[in-house]
């Protein structure tokens, strides 16, 4: 058995209380059936409701004039329903007999504090929460985490198990991913719209457009080395966001954006999506605030800073696009703009419902596919390169496998080709594992399934029936720092994915990595990024890596210091910062 709690030198160390709280948990199996955890809270809602309207109405019944004493009375029926609300959470709710901290279990505030006010924190309070209370704890009202892999496959089924996301996480992301795969709730919607692109991700379909990948790899490396002509040192995961946002753009939408075409090399989408990570605190407890920022006019929000005017131009591109191939499909008009391969295409053409091929759907659906699968393998990319400029012997064992099947560095053997190399695979997905793509929680609902977890706490065995509708997740930092699964977990140790002969894969390890996540909602892009940093890994080690050096840059640069999403490095940091000399 698994240890469920790892050590993480990042992580605080824990609390060392000797207790088990909760046990088995005779009678969750009993409860009343829900189809979304964030609905667990309904009934008891709608008699505060009630008495908080009844409270409304004694204040403005006996005049309509607003007195103090009327403000007063409204002001104490919002105490009360908050009051009975969190008593509610903590004594009748389906997860009461859960563990973990009261105030956690009473109120989404607990959460808010720590990933809204400390900034991304609530992970390493999480952890604190695992030391004392087992391996299942309670992290908001309406939410389970679980820090034990061997429940993996359970949380993040596939088959035919259904899984559903949480409305509160979802929501958190606002209209504008609305209707994408990503943001899709229901099971059984996820599964409609996701067979309809399935396809368009496929490692053949991949491999046919495998060129493009090859094209924009060289792009990418002619630019970093035009940047030795500067002799300044720079932020190298701006320009690899901007292959990445190229790689997205050409392979889903049909155009490349071209922001490797751009004379700057910092011109990307990072800071729009970064600054739209850091609102997921406050959005997933105000969702409401969209109405605020969406309705914001155009020049207002592009004078809130030079990224989110970026990013408004980059999306209003993606939505005219789609605008005009819906109505060439519509119409039957302008056929070479229909016969360009895209996402948007396969769906207009696929046999879902005319409502699932609205224009705000597709651009809904572009804006996921981009805040999913830029910022993640660029990032994976930049902690892959800081660990091999940070070990030359990895760059040389590199070098000494690519070289016997690379004549040109410049034209590259194919994906597949680059596949059967080891060492070159296993450096891959170490830096997969330590760039951790999405860092934040993932929660999943089974929604008619009452889950059973057991496993030892403490040395006790424990066993716990997880209701229907329960949103439960792990989080792969935590996973991924395991040292029973991965020993020296923080460490870049790309020799730990091959067995004693040195070149065949340890596929046995491969169960315990969710930076894809796992299951019918893992990442659809992981083929692409796969094609993605092979190729591009490849070139660099042959063409950049030579001449590039770390500027003021180390290991505290890529290591998770907080959530926002993705990983986040300690706030002193100014990124992995390179240069070519
Ligand atoms: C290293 C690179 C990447 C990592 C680590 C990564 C990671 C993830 C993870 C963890 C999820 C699950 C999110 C959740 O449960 O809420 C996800 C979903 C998704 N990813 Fe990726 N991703 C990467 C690259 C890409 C690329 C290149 C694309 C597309 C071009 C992409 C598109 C998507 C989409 C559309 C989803 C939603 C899938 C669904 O809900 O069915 N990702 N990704």
């Amino acid at each position: 058995m698994l240890a469920a709690i790892p050590m993480h030198k990042h992580i605080p160390q824990p609390i060392k209380t000797p207790r088990i709280r909760g046990g088995p948990f005779p009678g969750c199996e009993t409860i009343k059936r829900f189809s979304d955890p964030t609905t667990l809270d309904l009934y008891p809602i709608t008699l505060q409701i009630l008495i908080f309207l009844t409270l409304i109405m004694m204040a403005i019944s006996p005049s309509t004039t607003l007195t103090l004493a009327n403000v007063g009375l409204l002001i104490g029926g919002f105490v009360i329903y908050q009051i009975f609300k969190a008593l509610y959470r903590v004594t009748f709710h389906p997860l009461a007999k859960f563990p973990g901290p009261k105030l956690a279990a009473a109120t989404y505030k607990y959460e808010f504090y720590y990933d809204g006010i400390k900034g991304g924190s609530y992970i390493h309070q999480i952890v604190k929460m695992h030391e004392e209370y087992g391996p299942i704890v309670r992290i908001n009202p309406n939410e389970l985490h679980c820090n034990d892999p061997n429940y993996i496959d359970t949380i993040y089924a596939g088959g035919g198990a259904k899984r559903d996301k949480s409305s509160y996480f979802v929501h958190a992301f606002g209209p504008s991913v609305t209707g994408s795969i990503f943001a899709t709730p229901k099971h059984e919607i996820h599964r409609r719209r996701r067979a309809a692109v399935n396809r368009f991700f496929s490692k053949a379909t991949i491999t046919k457009v495998e060129p493009k990948i090859h094209d924009l790899a060289q792009r990418l490396c002619n630019k970093l080395l035009a940047q030795k002509a500067k002799g300044q040192p720079f932020e190298v995961t701006d320009p690899y966001s901007q292959f990445t946002t190229d790689v997205v753009s050409s392979y889903c939408f049909g155009q490349s954006h071209g922001f490797l075409e751009e004379e700057r090399i910092d011109l990307t989408l990072r800071g729009a999506l970064h600054a739209g990570c850091s609102m997921l605190p406050v959005s997933k407890q105000w969702p409401k605030i969209f109405l605020l920022v969406d309705n914001l006019p155009e020049r207002v929000a592009k004078s809130v800073s030079p990224d989110v005017a970026t990013h408004i131009d980059f999306t209003k591109g993606i939505e005219n696009h789609v605008r005009e191939l819906k109505h060439s499909h519509d119409t039957e008009k302008n056929s070479a703009l229909l016969d360009q391969r895209s996402i948007f295409r396969d769906l207009l053409e696929s046999d879902l419902t005319e409502s699932e091929k609205t224009v705000h759907r597709l651009t809904g659906e572009a804006a996921g596919i981009i805040g999913a699968g830029t910022e993640t393998t660029a990032w994976t990319l930049a902690v892959l390169t800081l660990h091999i400029l940070n070990n030359p012997h990895i760059l040389e064992k590199l070098t000494r496998e690519l070289k016997p099947i690379v004549t040109d560095p410049t034209h590259l053997p194919s994906w597949s080709d680059l596949e059967k190399l080891p060492y070159l695979g296993a450096v891959i997905i170490e830096g997969v594992r330590l760039s951790y793509g999405v860092a934040t929680r993932l929660a999943r609902i089974a929604p008619d399934e009452t889950l059973i977890y057991q496993g030892t706490f403490k040395g006790e065995s424990i066993e716990m029936k997880i209701p229907p509708g329960t949103a439960i997740g792990m989080t792969n930092v935590l996973i991924h720092a395991n040292e029973d699964i991965f020993p020296r977990a923080d460490e870049f140790l790309p020799e730990r994915w091959l067995k004693d002969d040195g070149v065949t894969r340890r596929t046995d390890l491969e169960r315990y990595m969710l930076s894809f996540s796992r299951g019918s909602r893992q990442c659809i892009g992981i083929n692409l990024a796969y094609c993605e940093l092979y190729i591009t890994l490849a070139a660099l080690v042959l063409r950049v890596f030579p001449p590039m050096k770390l500027f003021e840059s180390g290991v505290e640069d890529v290591e998770f210091y907080r959530d926002v999403f993705v990983s986040m490095a300690k706030p002193s940091s100014k990124g992995v910062r390179v240069v070519i000399s």
